[in-house]
């Protein structure tokens, strides 16, 4: 079902704040950045094996970035694991009884088409399905 982990995804406060971090202490290259209309976020990312760490700055005080922010701070706010067909992979997650927060695609970062599983259907953890070429 699921092939990799396609990015993490990470809460912050300041976008450029954080960078300084992953860049200048832990040596990670931003590969690019982009706001995300929809989900209300600017994200940048930085690439690391065979998969990324996604930062995500809020846009908007209503959004779920500043939501998560707010409740629970700064921190790990989702995994993204890739799949092949993401259409496929909806209709199975809810075959087996799982809560979808997205029932159809919606467009990401990098134009990658992606779904959200609620996270009190998946013990904990806020998991997002990620479709790219
Ligand atoms: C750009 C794109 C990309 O990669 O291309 C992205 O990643 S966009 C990344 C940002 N976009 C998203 O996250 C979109 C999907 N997320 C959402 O729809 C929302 O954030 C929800 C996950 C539904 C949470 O919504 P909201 O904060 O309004 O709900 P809530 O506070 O009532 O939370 C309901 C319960 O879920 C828990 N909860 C909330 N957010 C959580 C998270 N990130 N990880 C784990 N648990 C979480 C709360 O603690 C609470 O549990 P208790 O009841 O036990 O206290
Ligand atoms: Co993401």
């Amino acid at each position: 079902m699921v092939q990799k982990v396609d990015h993490i995804g990470i809460a912050v406060k300041n976008l450029d704040e954080a960078l300084k971090f992953y860049e200048d202490v832990l040596g990670l290259k931003c590969a690019g950045s982009e706001v995300v209309e929809e989900q209300k976020v600017k994200v940048a990312f930085l690439p690391i094996g065979d998969t990324e760490v996604e930062l995500l700055e809020s846009t908007e005080e209503d959004g779920p970035i500043a939501k998560y922010v707010e409740k629970k701070g700064e921190g790990i706010q989702h995994i993204a694991y890739r799949v092949a067909n993401i259409e496929e992979a909806i209709e199975e997650m809810k075959s087996k009884g799982i809560r979808m927060i997205d029932e159809k695609p919606r467009y990401g970062a990098g134009g990658a088409k992606i779904a959200f599983l609620h996270p009190k259907s998946t013990h904990g953890v806020l998991i997002e399905l990620c479709e790219r070429d």
